[in-house]
């Protein structure tokens, strides 16, 4: 774990959506933080619960839509459950700000890049317009577009979706935000726009000391870009330790059945393979460990609930296994 201060820290949240007959537990007890100016990614299939946690990290969920059954958010040292909305509607595109996969729908398609940097560069800073416009020229700059002046005065049909998510993430750092929330952020794009798109959103934080939690299904954006990992899978974490480490030497066998399913020497550029079985049904969330089910290992000992519990050897590394070790992982 890291020495430096929290900017996101949940710990122990389970939380439910109620559905017809019954409800879905899409987080089941997740603790999870992010240090100021780390980047953290979460990984893992669909549905296990990315976006629920980078939504409901900024309580972007609609209340009323779901349960929390326990735990708690602390975000920027406000209490991300409890505290009042227009708390959180500061925070959010301010101190806290979000990059989403489509640009498109996050940007006005009938104004132009300008006006709606300005507008939204006007919002958390108290200058004018002009100062505005200087501004966003300098932001577009920071992320490499070598023609800002030209840019603000576009629609945003009329750039390329890399250029589009690079708008996005200038506008994100518009706030200086200490951090960034930024779910599936390159999905949309091919996969060279995919790594200048990551490679400037790193440079951008690092440059300003943001921290940036990264949702991604994507083991090779994870090794390439992020500081520590957590490895999420049916509403639980898993896995989690610096980046490096989980990667070279995966200790829960669903990372080890992430990396296995790879080719060779692909954890650079690679989607998550396809693991045989079936994720649980969250309408009844298992009571032992969730990954039982696809386990070759899996004993009676696993219809007990495995804790994500710290592993000897390494700071900062935990699984949720019983049988949890730190090995190297040969592809
Ligand atoms: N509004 C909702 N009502 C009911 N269930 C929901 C709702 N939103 C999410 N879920 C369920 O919660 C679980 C977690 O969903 P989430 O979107 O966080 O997954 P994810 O890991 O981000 O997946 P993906 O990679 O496909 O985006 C899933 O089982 C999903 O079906």
């Amino acid at each position: 774990m890291t020495a430096a201060r929290k900017v996101l820290d949940i710990r122990d949240l389970t939380i439910e959506f109620p559905v017809y007959g019954g409800a879905v537990r899409a987080l089941d007890g997740i603790t999870l933080s992010v240090g100021a100016g780390e980047i953290v990614g979460i990984v893992g299939e669909s549905g296990c619960g990315k976006s629920v946690t980078a939504m409901l990290s900024l309580r972007l969920l609609p209340d009323g839509r779901y349960r929390v059954l326990n735990g708690d958010i602390s975000l920027l040292g406000h209490d991300v459950l409890a505290a009042p909305e227009a708390d959180l509607a500061r925070l959010r595109g301010g101190q806290a700000a979000m990059v989403f996969q489509e640009p498109l729908t996050a940007l006005n398609p009938t104004r132009r890049i300008g006006r709606q940097m300005i507008e939204v560069i006007r919002r958390h800073r108290p200058i004018d317009q002009a100062g505005a416009r200087a501004l966003a020229i300098r932001l577009l700059g920071d992320m490499r577009i070598a023609d800002p002046a030209e840019v603000l005065e576009r629609y945003p049909f009329e750039l390329s979706g890399g250029m589009r998510q690079r708008v996005l993430i200038a506008l994100a750092f518009s706030s200086d935000p200490a951090i960034v929330i930024a779910d599936e952020p390159t999905t949309a794009l091919d996969v060279t726009v995919q790594r200048q798109v990551m490679s400037l959103l790193r440079r951008r934080a690092r440059q300003s000391n943001a921290a940036i939690l990264f949702i991604t299904h994507d083991m090779g954006l994870v090794s390439q870009y992020t500081d520590r990992v957590y490895v999420m899978y049916a509403g639980r974490v898993v896995e989690t330790g610096a980046t490096g480490s989980v990667l070279a030497a995966p200790a829960h066998p669903y990372t080890r059945a992430l990396l296995q399913g790879l080719p060779d020497h692909a954890v650079a550029k690679a989607m998550l393979p396809a693991i045989p079985g079936n994720v649980p049904d969250l309408r009844h969330p298992p009571a032992g460990c969730g990954f039982a089910g696809r386990c070759a290992h899996a004993v009676a000992r696993c219809s007990e609930r495995p804790p994500l519990a710290p592993l000897d050897g390494e700071e900062g590394r935990e699984a949720a296994c019983w049988f949890a070790s730190i090995q190297d992982h040969a592809p």
